[in-house]
Protein backbone atom coordinates (compact mmCIF):
# COMPACT_ATOMS: atom_id res chain seq x y z
CA UNK A 1 0.00 0.00 0.00
CA UNK A 2 1.20 3.17 -1.06
CA UNK A 3 1.85 6.24 1.75
CA UNK A 4 -0.57 8.65 2.68
CA UNK A 5 0.85 12.42 1.93
CA UNK A 6 0.48 14.53 4.85
CA UNK A 7 2.30 17.56 5.95
CA UNK A 8 2.95 17.43 9.45
CA UNK A 9 3.24 20.32 12.45
CA UNK A 10 6.51 19.26 14.04
CA UNK A 11 6.85 21.87 16.35
CA UNK A 12 5.67 20.75 19.88
CA UNK A 13 6.65 17.20 18.64
CA UNK A 14 9.08 15.45 20.70
CA UNK A 15 11.99 14.10 17.88
CA UNK A 16 13.91 11.57 18.43
CA UNK A 17 16.75 10.75 16.22
CA UNK A 18 19.05 7.69 16.47
CA UNK A 19 22.13 7.13 15.21
CA UNK A 20 24.76 10.18 14.20
CA UNK A 21 26.34 8.72 10.76
CA UNK A 22 25.44 9.77 7.22
CA UNK A 23 22.28 8.70 6.91
CA UNK A 24 21.25 10.39 9.90
CA UNK A 25 23.09 13.41 9.44
CA UNK A 26 20.98 13.92 5.78
CA UNK A 27 17.84 13.44 7.94
CA UNK A 28 18.87 15.95 10.42
CA UNK A 29 19.58 18.51 7.97
CA UNK A 30 16.02 17.59 6.65
CA UNK A 31 14.13 17.47 9.44
CA UNK A 32 15.58 20.84 10.60
CA UNK A 33 14.04 23.06 7.98
CA UNK A 34 10.48 22.23 9.51
CA UNK A 35 11.42 22.50 13.14
CA UNK A 36 13.96 23.55 16.06
CA UNK A 37 13.45 20.71 18.98
CA UNK A 38 15.27 17.42 17.63
CA UNK A 39 16.83 14.93 20.81
CA UNK A 40 19.78 12.41 19.19
CA UNK A 41 21.29 9.48 20.41
CA UNK A 42 24.32 8.26 18.88
CA UNK A 43 26.91 5.47 20.21
CA UNK A 44 29.19 7.83 17.82
CA UNK A 45 28.73 11.12 16.37
CA UNK A 46 29.89 12.18 12.75
CA UNK A 47 31.31 15.99 12.25
CA UNK A 48 28.00 16.87 10.63
CA UNK A 49 25.73 15.98 13.43
CA UNK A 50 27.92 17.15 15.67
CA UNK A 51 28.17 20.48 14.21
CA UNK A 52 24.06 20.95 13.02
CA UNK A 53 24.00 19.87 16.81
CA UNK A 54 25.70 22.73 17.93
CA UNK A 55 24.90 24.99 15.84
CA UNK A 56 20.76 24.50 16.61
CA UNK A 57 21.16 24.14 20.21
CA UNK A 58 20.37 20.16 19.99
CA UNK A 59 20.36 17.53 22.71
CA UNK A 60 23.24 15.03 21.57
CA UNK A 61 23.03 12.34 24.16
CA UNK A 62 26.69 10.30 23.23
CA UNK A 63 25.78 6.54 24.06
CA UNK A 64 23.63 3.54 23.02
CA UNK A 65 20.05 3.63 22.59
CA UNK A 66 18.68 2.36 26.24
CA UNK A 67 15.42 -0.05 25.32
CA UNK A 68 12.22 2.20 25.42
CA UNK A 69 12.99 5.61 25.70
CA UNK A 70 11.61 5.95 22.32
CA UNK A 71 8.45 5.82 24.24
CA UNK A 72 9.14 9.02 25.27
CA UNK A 73 8.68 10.44 21.72
CA UNK A 74 6.19 11.19 19.24
CA UNK A 75 8.27 10.61 16.35
CA UNK A 76 11.20 8.51 16.19
CA UNK A 77 13.54 8.67 13.41
CA UNK A 78 15.94 4.86 13.35
CA UNK A 79 19.29 5.65 11.12
CA UNK A 80 21.73 3.75 12.49
CA UNK A 81 23.41 0.39 10.78
CA UNK A 82 22.10 -1.69 13.13
CA UNK A 83 19.60 -3.03 11.59
CA UNK A 84 17.99 -5.52 14.66
CA UNK A 85 17.90 -2.34 16.65
CA UNK A 86 15.17 -0.68 13.94
CA UNK A 87 12.99 -3.86 14.49
CA UNK A 88 13.06 -3.74 18.04
CA UNK A 89 12.35 0.00 18.29
CA UNK A 90 9.14 -0.54 16.03
CA UNK A 91 8.10 -3.11 18.28
CA UNK A 92 8.49 -1.52 21.18
CA UNK A 93 6.57 1.28 20.36
CA UNK A 94 4.11 -0.53 18.90
CA UNK A 95 1.41 -0.43 22.02
CA UNK A 96 2.17 3.83 21.75
CA UNK A 97 1.40 6.53 19.56
CA UNK A 98 4.74 7.11 18.17
CA UNK A 99 5.39 7.24 14.75
CA UNK A 100 8.47 5.75 13.51
CA UNK A 101 10.79 6.03 10.54
CA UNK A 102 13.54 3.39 9.85
CA UNK A 103 15.86 4.10 7.31
CA UNK A 104 16.81 0.60 6.77
CA UNK A 105 13.36 -0.97 5.86
CA UNK A 106 10.06 -0.34 5.45
CA UNK A 107 8.87 -2.88 7.39
CA UNK A 108 9.75 -0.86 10.17
CA UNK A 109 8.15 2.49 9.11
CA UNK A 110 5.07 4.34 10.05
CA UNK A 111 6.49 6.91 7.79
CA UNK A 112 8.84 7.75 5.39
CA UNK A 113 11.01 10.45 3.87
CA UNK A 114 9.99 11.94 0.93
CA UNK A 115 12.62 13.59 -1.46
CA UNK A 116 11.50 17.36 -1.54
CA UNK A 117 11.60 21.25 -2.52
CA UNK A 118 10.90 23.72 -0.37
CA UNK A 119 11.00 27.32 -0.84
CA UNK A 120 8.77 29.84 1.68
CA UNK A 121 5.58 28.22 2.07
CA UNK A 122 5.78 25.72 -0.67
CA UNK A 123 6.83 22.15 0.23
CA UNK A 124 6.57 20.14 -3.18
CA UNK A 125 7.40 16.57 -2.08
CA UNK A 126 7.79 13.05 -4.21
CA UNK A 127 7.63 9.81 -3.46
CA UNK A 128 8.09 6.31 -4.33
CA UNK A 129 6.89 4.27 -1.58
CA UNK A 130 10.15 3.04 -1.40
CA UNK A 131 10.31 1.57 -4.91
CA UNK A 132 13.26 3.76 -5.93
CA UNK A 133 14.73 6.58 -3.72
CA UNK A 134 17.02 7.13 -6.48
CA UNK A 135 14.18 7.94 -8.79
CA UNK A 136 12.71 10.30 -6.27
CA UNK A 137 16.06 12.18 -5.90
CA UNK A 138 16.11 12.50 -9.89
CA UNK A 139 12.77 13.82 -10.60
CA UNK A 140 13.37 16.34 -7.32
CA UNK A 141 16.08 17.96 -9.09
CA UNK A 142 14.12 18.34 -12.06
CA UNK A 143 11.34 19.79 -10.91
CA UNK A 144 14.20 22.13 -9.58
CA UNK A 145 14.98 23.21 -12.48
CA UNK A 146 11.39 24.07 -13.41
CA UNK A 147 10.50 26.03 -10.31
CA UNK A 148 10.16 29.65 -11.44
CA UNK A 149 12.69 31.91 -8.97
CA UNK A 150 10.46 33.79 -6.30
CA UNK A 151 8.06 31.60 -6.18
CA UNK A 152 8.17 31.90 -2.38
CA UNK A 153 7.48 36.15 -2.74
CA UNK A 154 4.34 35.22 -5.33
CA UNK A 155 2.90 33.29 -2.18
CA UNK A 156 4.25 35.66 0.67
CA UNK A 157 1.87 37.70 -1.31
CA UNK A 158 -1.01 35.40 -1.69
CA UNK A 159 -0.99 34.75 1.96
CA UNK A 160 -0.95 38.22 2.77
CA UNK A 161 -4.23 38.76 0.64
CA UNK A 162 -5.96 35.58 1.93
CA UNK A 163 -5.42 37.50 5.39
CA UNK A 164 -6.73 40.88 4.34
CA UNK A 165 -9.82 39.89 2.34
CA UNK A 166 -13.21 38.26 3.10
CA UNK A 167 -14.15 34.75 2.42
CA UNK A 168 -16.45 34.32 -0.36
CA UNK A 169 -16.99 33.69 -4.38
CA UNK A 170 -15.08 36.92 -5.55
CA UNK A 171 -11.96 35.95 -3.31
CA UNK A 172 -11.87 33.08 -4.54
CA UNK A 173 -12.36 33.46 -8.30
CA UNK A 174 -9.38 36.46 -7.69
CA UNK A 175 -7.52 34.20 -6.05
CA UNK A 176 -7.80 31.10 -8.46
CA UNK A 177 -7.42 33.82 -11.65
CA UNK A 178 -3.90 34.93 -10.05
CA UNK A 179 -2.87 31.52 -9.52
CA UNK A 180 -3.78 30.29 -13.03
CA UNK A 181 -1.62 33.54 -14.15
CA UNK A 182 1.00 33.38 -12.19
CA UNK A 183 1.73 29.38 -13.73
CA UNK A 184 1.20 30.38 -17.35
CA UNK A 185 3.86 33.43 -17.12
CA UNK A 186 6.45 31.22 -14.98
CA UNK A 187 6.13 27.67 -15.76
CA UNK A 188 6.90 26.07 -18.92
CA UNK A 189 4.12 25.18 -22.15
CA UNK A 190 1.45 24.64 -19.78
CA UNK A 191 -1.36 24.95 -21.74
CA UNK A 192 -4.97 25.28 -19.50
C1 LIG B 1 12.02 3.90 2.32
C2 LIG B 1 12.93 5.09 2.60
C3 LIG B 1 12.90 5.24 4.10
C4 LIG B 1 13.34 6.59 4.60
O1 LIG B 1 14.55 6.87 4.55
O2 LIG B 1 12.46 7.35 5.03
C5 LIG B 1 14.33 4.89 2.08
C6 LIG B 1 15.04 3.70 2.21
C7 LIG B 1 16.25 3.38 1.61
N1 LIG B 1 17.01 4.21 0.81
C8 LIG B 1 18.07 3.53 0.30
C9 LIG B 1 19.01 3.99 -0.64
C10 LIG B 1 19.06 5.29 -1.19
N2 LIG B 1 18.38 6.40 -0.73
C11 LIG B 1 18.68 7.47 -1.50
C12 LIG B 1 18.17 8.76 -1.31
C13 LIG B 1 17.05 9.13 -0.58
N3 LIG B 1 16.26 8.27 0.14
C14 LIG B 1 15.13 8.89 0.54
C15 LIG B 1 14.06 8.29 1.18
C16 LIG B 1 13.86 6.96 1.47
N4 LIG B 1 14.83 6.01 1.49
C17 LIG B 1 12.52 6.38 1.86
C18 LIG B 1 11.72 6.06 0.59
C19 LIG B 1 11.47 7.27 -0.27
C20 LIG B 1 10.75 6.96 -1.53
O3 LIG B 1 11.09 6.05 -2.28
O4 LIG B 1 9.75 7.65 -1.77
C21 LIG B 1 15.11 10.32 0.07
C22 LIG B 1 14.05 10.44 -1.03
C23 LIG B 1 14.76 11.33 1.13
C24 LIG B 1 15.64 11.33 2.38
O5 LIG B 1 16.67 10.67 2.46
O6 LIG B 1 15.28 12.08 3.28
C25 LIG B 1 16.57 10.52 -0.46
C26 LIG B 1 16.71 11.41 -1.71
C27 LIG B 1 16.67 12.86 -1.26
C28 LIG B 1 16.93 13.83 -2.35
O7 LIG B 1 18.08 13.94 -2.82
O8 LIG B 1 16.00 14.55 -2.70
C29 LIG B 1 19.59 7.06 -2.52
C30 LIG B 1 20.10 7.98 -3.63
C31 LIG B 1 21.17 8.90 -3.19
O9 LIG B 1 21.48 9.02 -2.01
O10 LIG B 1 21.73 9.52 -4.10
C32 LIG B 1 19.86 5.70 -2.32
C33 LIG B 1 20.73 4.77 -3.18
C34 LIG B 1 20.00 4.41 -4.47
C35 LIG B 1 18.73 3.62 -4.27
O11 LIG B 1 18.74 2.60 -3.57
O12 LIG B 1 17.71 4.03 -4.85
C36 LIG B 1 18.05 2.21 0.86
C37 LIG B 1 19.02 1.10 0.53
C38 LIG B 1 20.29 1.23 1.39
C39 LIG B 1 21.33 0.23 0.97
O13 LIG B 1 21.28 -0.28 -0.16
O14 LIG B 1 22.19 -0.03 1.84
C40 LIG B 1 16.94 2.15 1.70
C41 LIG B 1 16.48 0.96 2.52
C42 LIG B 1 15.67 0.01 1.69
O15 LIG B 1 15.12 0.38 0.64
O16 LIG B 1 15.64 -1.15 2.09
N1 LIG C 1 17.00 5.69 3.91
C1 LIG C 1 18.03 6.09 3.22
O1 LIG C 1 17.95 7.14 2.58
C2 LIG C 1 19.29 5.27 3.18
C3 LIG C 1 19.51 4.33 4.17
N2 LIG C 1 20.69 3.63 4.24
C4 LIG C 1 20.87 2.75 5.42
O2 LIG C 1 21.15 3.60 6.55
C5 LIG C 1 21.88 2.88 7.54
C6 LIG C 1 22.92 3.79 8.22
O3 LIG C 1 23.94 4.16 7.32
P1 LIG C 1 25.08 5.21 7.71
O4 LIG C 1 24.50 6.40 8.35
O5 LIG C 1 25.90 5.39 6.48
O6 LIG C 1 25.93 4.38 8.80
P2 LIG C 1 27.08 4.93 9.75
O7 LIG C 1 27.94 3.75 10.08
O8 LIG C 1 27.69 6.17 9.18
O9 LIG C 1 26.31 5.39 11.07
C7 LIG C 1 25.67 4.52 11.93
C8 LIG C 1 25.36 5.28 13.21
O10 LIG C 1 24.53 4.47 14.03
C9 LIG C 1 25.02 4.57 15.37
N3 LIG C 1 24.58 3.41 16.15
C10 LIG C 1 24.77 2.08 15.87
N4 LIG C 1 24.22 1.32 16.84
C11 LIG C 1 23.64 2.19 17.74
C12 LIG C 1 22.92 2.02 18.97
N5 LIG C 1 22.65 0.80 19.46
N6 LIG C 1 22.50 3.11 19.62
C13 LIG C 1 22.74 4.37 19.13
N7 LIG C 1 23.43 4.58 17.99
C14 LIG C 1 23.87 3.50 17.31
C15 LIG C 1 26.52 4.67 15.21
O11 LIG C 1 27.13 5.17 16.40
C16 LIG C 1 26.59 5.65 14.03
O12 LIG C 1 26.48 6.97 14.50
C17 LIG C 1 22.48 1.68 6.82
O13 LIG C 1 21.88 0.54 7.41
C18 LIG C 1 22.06 1.82 5.35
O14 LIG C 1 21.62 0.59 4.83
C19 LIG C 1 21.65 3.84 3.30
C20 LIG C 1 21.47 4.73 2.24
C21 LIG C 1 20.27 5.51 2.14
Amino acid sequence: MSYFPAFFQLEGKRILLVGGGHIAAEKLEKLLDFCKEITIVAAEVSEPVATMAREHCLTLLVRPYRSGEALEYDLVIVATDTVELHRQIFEETRKARVLVNSVDDTRYCDFIFPSYVKRGDLTVAFSTSGASPAFARQIRRWFEQVLPEGVEGFLAQMRKLRSELPKGKERMERFERMAKEYVKENFPSLRN
